[in-house]
């Protein structure tokens, strides 16, 4: 795989891991996971940003809308699990705005690295490129499927 893969997997599990943060926040203030103005806010925020990376908007929005899509898959998986387990882990508890402030840092990063990795995106190997990066990577299996949802319009055809 080309070297601008591993970075670019590496910003976007970074993103998901936020994910658990955000999960527990809503757990204990009884918010809903999904909230669509933040969404559209995040969305117009990238495709703002977009052109400082030489990116296309519309790209970019479809590779965030991906983004936000695994980030609340992560959010009902763990919500799930701890619904099941009667209780979530206990611990320090940032609030929404400073986790959403984490969230909104990263937004640069990872359009910087979907930018260095989208020439690659058309090679007949993309797919197994990130195939494999996803299966090597540290994360348990929620975070990998995630991962896999997060990915999905990475490369530019489906297998
Ligand atoms: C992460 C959050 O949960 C969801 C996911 C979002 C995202 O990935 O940016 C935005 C809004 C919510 O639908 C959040 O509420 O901030």
């Amino acid at each position: 795989a080309p070297d601008a893969l591993a970075p670019l997997i590496d910003a976007i599990a970074q993103r998901l891991a936020i994910a658990d943060q955000v999960a527990l926040s809503k757990w204990d203030s009884h918010v809903p996971v999904e909230d669509p103005k933040r969404e559209q806010a995040v969305l117009a925020a990238v495709s703002h940003q977009a052109p400082r990376f030489w990116l296309e908007p519309d790209r970019a929005q479809r590779f965030f809308s991906a983004q936000i899509e695994a980030n609340k898959l992560v959010q009902y998986g763990r919500l799930w699990q701890w619904v099941q387990a009667g209780k979530a882990p206990s611990g320090p508890r940032p609030d929404l705005k400073e986790i959403r402030s984490q969230l909104d840092q990263l937004q640069g990063v990872l359009l910087e690295r979907i930018a260095g990795f989208d020439p690659y995106r058309t090679d007949a190997q993309c797919d197994r490129w990130v195939t494999s990066t996803i299966a090597h990577a540290a994360v348990d299996d929620l975070h990998r499927w995630a991962l896999v949802r997060a990915t999905g319009g990475l490369c530019a055809s489906p297998k």
